[in-house]
């Protein structure tokens, strides 16, 4: 299975100076922890990263110290995440007709989140991982008056992995160009099209670390498991 890892944002909620990607975590960057889990699943046999090119260097020394096994390669990345994981597709190997997209700012998904996502998708077009809502959303208007309070066990909050047919996938983003839709993920990209989203139960600690709460919130579940490995 082939995996695309978006790593060409720049962190503006995170407040950094530089790609957020590159702030280390127990002393190794998120990057590396993402590719650390990734290396490890059994189903994963290629890794595309996309990536702007000031930050190539730094990629490139972290996969030195990883080693991986696995083949890596470095694509540029867009302006948006939707763009440079369109950049991705099109650099995929011609061999590769099922995908898994996984947000390198997701640093705590496990070796097993991806095996099992790469599972479900040899029996489904497209699937995202996801975790039950466990607050209560409301819909707000303009003037942040509430307007509904939508059903919660019908709410999903969104992750990665998500996946994807290749073809499928590459049509759906050829749409979207086209007809100038802006999408956070690539699933919905999906839904527009009219095609199935599967749902696999994903991982309560499988956040993405945006602001600085979660990288805190990141090192102490990381720092957790490093103790339980013990
Ligand atoms: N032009 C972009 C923007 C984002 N991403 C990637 O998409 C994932 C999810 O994006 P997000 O968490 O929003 O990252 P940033 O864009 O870095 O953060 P911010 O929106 O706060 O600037 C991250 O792994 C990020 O590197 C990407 O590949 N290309
Ligand atoms: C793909 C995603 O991680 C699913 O939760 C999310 O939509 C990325 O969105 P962002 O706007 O780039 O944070």
């Amino acid at each position: 299975m082939h995996l695309l890892i978006p790593a060409a944002g720049s962190g503006r909620r995170m407040g950094s100076q530089r790609n957020k990607l590159l702030l280390t975590l127990l002393s190794k960057p998120l990057l590396s922890w993402t590719l650390a889990a990734a290396e490890a699943s059994q189903h994963i046999s290629w890794i595309g990263i996309m990536g702007q090119p000031d930050d190539f260097p730094d990629f490139k020394a972290i996969l030195s110290d990883l080693s991986l096994v696995k083949p890596v390669e470095l694509i540029q990345g867009g302006a948006t995440r939707q763009e440079s994981v369109y950049n991705g597709l099109q650099a995929l190997p011609p061999n590769a007709d099922r995908v898994l997209i996984h947000d390198g700012a997701r640093c705590l998904a496990t070796a097993e989140l991806f095996d099992r996502s790469a599972e479900a998708l040899l029996t489904c077009p497209g699937l995202i991982v996801a975790v039950p809502v466990k607050d209560t959303i409301k819909v707000v208007d303009e003037r942040r008056i509430v307007r509904d309070t939508p059903e919660r066990s019908n709410l999903w909050a969104a992750q990665t992995p998500q996946g994807f047919e290749v073809k499928l996938l590459k049509q759906c983003h050829e749409e979207g160009r086209q007809k100038g839709w802006e999408v956070t993920d690539d699933a919905a990209l999906f839904e527009k099209c009219g095609l199935p989203v599967q749902i696999v139960e994903g991982e309560e600690t499988n956040l993405k670390v945006t602001t600085p709460v979660d990288l805190a919130l990141a090192e102490f579940i990381l720092r957790q498991r490093t103790e339980q490995s013990k």
